[in-house]
């Protein structure tokens, strides 16, 4: 290596660069970056360790000081949860791999292949948080393609400091790193986007026509700390006009429609009403019947196939109801590949 080898990427040769009447630059389709949390390779407690190792130590995840949260993560977290949860996450597996990542790239294939019937050319990539494969992949994959112009799209309808701005935060040490960045968008959050809202209400209705209507409809979101909504993270806020524009648009059947969060993880209050503890009293209560649905996972994962489906469906039944029917995420429904389609269509360039 050079004394003076360059901190910055390497860039595609432009044989043109020196040129004092270079010929027009080729015109170069723009990038689409899908941003989704990421998930172990394999439902092994190796590879589950090094994904929870990368994931919980992100402090926009963890936000306790990291001296401390370190030692706590290393000696009692590591050691015990891959073990815990490589079950779980075999139970769930898909042949195809893991849903999280499965339904993922099937979203962001699906986008490309719909504008190109649009008339429209982009090069879409999947870049995981956490995990493979990478945003550094994935964007590197857009700079070989030859990508001037990026769209950024977290897979995130709500915003969230610990999902949508780590990713931001993690494309962003990328491009720091390049001499010749591309003109970059971000998608920030679409909770109330007419598409999205059409497809998840779309999806409950052909759930009730195949399965009849349950007293109640829960909306079960991502918990994430409370105070750090109380310090400004806009994600409450967000998950409302969700369940808002739900309710909406169900008409007379948005009187069934509640909300919760689930996933709690650690000792502080997170957002409430918790879900699993909200089921087991609505059993207590009477209530019977239940189809939960959690609009803010645009994949089936973890927290969806075993935390609702399993946990909480068996939960509700120990306290004395009787069905809990899970309806699953948009993954690659057609109908919101079209719709998320056209998020990407109204957020891209229009000159060329
Ligand atoms: C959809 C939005 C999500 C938010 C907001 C979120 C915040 C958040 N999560 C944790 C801790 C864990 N989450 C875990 C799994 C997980 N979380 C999301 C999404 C959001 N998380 C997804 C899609 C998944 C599933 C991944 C999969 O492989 O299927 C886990 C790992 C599983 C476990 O150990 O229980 C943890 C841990 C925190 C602390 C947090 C906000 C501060
Ligand atoms: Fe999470
Ligand atoms: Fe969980």
């Amino acid at each position: 290596m050079s004394l003076f080898a360059s901190r910055y990427l390497a860039e595609p040769a432009d044989p043109h660069a020196l040129a004092v009447d270079p010929p027009p630059r080729p015109a170069s389709a723009p990038g689409v970056l899908f941003i989704n949390l990421g998930t172990p390779d394999e439902p092994t407690p190796t590879a589950i360790r090094r994904y929870l190792a990368e994931f919980l130590s992100d402090p926009r995840v963890i936000e306790i000081p990291q001296p401390v949260w370190q030692v706590i993560l290393r000696l009692f977290v590591l050691p015990r949860r891959p073990h815990a949860l490589a079950p779980r996450y075999k139970d769930i597996w898909w042949e195809e791999g893991s849903p999280l990542l499965v339904a993922s790239r099937q979203q962001a294939e699906g986008v490309q292949q719909e504008l190109a019937r649009r008339g429209i050319t982009v090069h879409a990539e999947l870049g995981m948080r956490y995990g493979n494969p990478s945003i550094a992949s994935a964007m590197q994959a857009l700079r070989d393609a030859g990508c001037e112009r990026i769209l950024v799209v977290p897979l995130y309808p709500q915003y969230a400091a610990s999902t949508t701005a780590t990713a931001v935060d993690k494309v962003h040490e990328y491009t720091r790193r390049r001499r010749n960045q591309p003109e970059m968008r971000f998608i920030k959050r679409f909770p109330a986007d007419r598409g999205y809202i059409d497809a998840l209400v779309h999806s409950i209705q052909a759930h009730w026509q195949q399965h009849g209507k349950a007293e109640r409809l829960l909306l079960s979101f991502h918990g994430i700390p409370r105070v750090t909504v109380e310090q400004g993270d806009p994600y409450h806020r967000d998950c409302m006009e969700t369940v808002r524009a739900i309710r909406q648009a169900l008409g007379e059947d948005g009187a069934r429609v509640h909300h919760a969060f689930q996933s709690r993880f650690g000792a502080q209050e997170w957002l409430q009403p918790y879900t699993e503890p909200t089921l087991r009293e609505w059993a207590r209560s009477g209530v019977r019947s239940v189809d939960a649905m959690c609009p803010g996972f645009l994949a089936d994962c973890l927290e969806t196939l075993e935390e609702i489906q399993v946990e909480c469906r068996d939960a509700f039944i120990e306290e004395g109801g009787e069905t809990l029917r899970y309806i699953p995420c948009l993954n690659g429904d057609p109908q919101w590949v079209r719709a998320l389609a056209d998020i990407v269509q109204q957020n891209l360039w229009h000159s060329p």
